[in-house]
């Protein structure tokens, strides 16, 4: 049997299932099983083609940050790529167009994000149908990913596409679940817990636990609802937490009263990438989902350079990272920096040291040795 049906198969086995109070060991056993064995496709030890190592699809990474794209074939993907960056992808009514990772940038307030086009997915990608492998593997090296739908089509590719992403470790617009588990010597399996387990109870913890042979663990779940899935991607680890945003295009075919309740998805940005409808909606919130950090530099006894931001990543915003970007040498020969703007501690500049962390729009001055 291939991983791909043993994975079916305890899904169908999961499907039959009704939880409750005698079953959840079971389920939860279900759970890690097929965790590690999506683990093998996402890096196939040997053999199996390298599907998981994004093999030739992936290109030089440019700018501050990326964002990939994502959607069955023909949704627009190239068609909104190429006029958001200008740079050529080829369009077409016939699916699979893309036959490659396509990348272009587009500058936003000053800061040069990379886009990348991607080819179209189908269902089962990540279990090696079409290149969706390839693709999927770019996508999680992604800083943000765009889920291109078609407004025209059913609204369950939503579903489909999400599950794509999640089977290949990717978790969408989530945080790392507040649960740890710290392996010990001895002494058995403890469990604390400082919300109320709702999603899951101590016989699904013993089962994924059992399932991964962790005998003597502490387990501490902080997360609320924290379910088994949650415990068992702590476990597995390589797991990556990317946002994500719903592009619903081709909004040119419906009809107004269509159009309002697209507006009730969560994180979508309805446009049609044919007609540039709503597109500076999209580059809005693209930008806002980024979260970037910009940081006007000022020499001393000048005005800031407003028009040329160093762009730092929320997370890596520190004096020293802004040093860095500029050039390796900068922070060793920093005597003090002063900061204005919403990291600052007052209007009138503040004195800080390399670990300061900035904000959006602070502008700083860097005294020299
Ligand atoms: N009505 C309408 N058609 C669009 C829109 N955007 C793209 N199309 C059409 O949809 C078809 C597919 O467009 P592509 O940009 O090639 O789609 P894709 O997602 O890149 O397709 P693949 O590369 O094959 O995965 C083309 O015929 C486009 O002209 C839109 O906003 N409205
Ligand atoms: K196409
Ligand atoms: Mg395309």
């Amino acid at each position: 049997m291939t991983t791909v049906q043993k994975i079916k198969e305890i899904e169908d086995e999961m499907a039959k299932t009704q939880k409750n109070k005698a079953t959840s060991y079971h389920l939860g056993q279900l759970k890690a099983k097929i965790a590690k064995l999506r683990r093998e496709l996402i890096n196939p030890s040997t053999g199996s083609g390298g599907g998981g190592s994004g093999l030739g699809f992936d290109v030089a990474r440019t700018g501050i940050a990326s964002v990939g794209f994502v959607g069955f074939p023909s949704v627009g993907k190239s068609t909104l790529m190429s006029k958001l960056t200008g740079t050529h992808s080829e369009v077409s009514e016939i699916d699979f167009t893309t036959l490659t990772t396509v990348p272009g940038t587009v500058k936003v307030h000053g800061a040069p994000i990379q886009i990348l086009d991607l080819p179209g997915i189908i269902e089962g990608a990540n279990d090696g149908r079409g290149r969706g492998r390839q693709v999927i593997a770019v996508a999680r090296t992604c800083n943000l990913i765009f889920i291109v739908l078609d407004v025209l089509k059913p609204l369950g590719d939503k579903t489909t596409i999400e599950s794509e992403l999640e089977g290949f470790g990717i978790r969408l617009n989530k945080r790392p679940p507040n649960i740890t588990v710290r392996r010990k010597e001895k002494g058995g399996i403890a469990i604390t817990n400082t919300v109320p387990l709702t999603n899951i109870d101590h016989d699904e913890i013993k089962a994924v636990l059992s399932e991964y042979k962790l005998n003597n663990v502490d387990i501490a779940i902080r997360e609320p609802g924290a379910t088994a899935d949650d415990l068992v991607d702590v476990i597995e680890g390589n797991r990556v937490y990317i946002p994500a945003l719903y592009v619903l295009n081709k909004i040119d075919a419906i009809s107004i009263e269509e159009l309002d309740l697209l507006y009730k998805i969560p994180m979508s940005v309805p446009v049609s990438s044919r007609d540039w409808l709503n597109v500076d909606e999209l580059i809005d919130k693209m930008w806002q989902t980024l979260d970037l950090v910009r940081v006007y530099t000022k020499p001393r006894g000048q005005a800031p350079d407003y028009t040329q931001p160093v762009v730092l990543r929320r997370g890596k915003c520190t004096i020293e990272d802004l040093c860095n970007s500029i050039h390796k040498e900068i922070a060793k020969q920093m005597k003090y920096a002063v900061v204005w703007g919403a990291s600052a501690k007052h209007s009138r500049g503040q004195k800080v040291g390399l670990d300061h962390v900035l904000d959006d729009e602070d502008v700083v001055h860097i005294a020299k040795k």
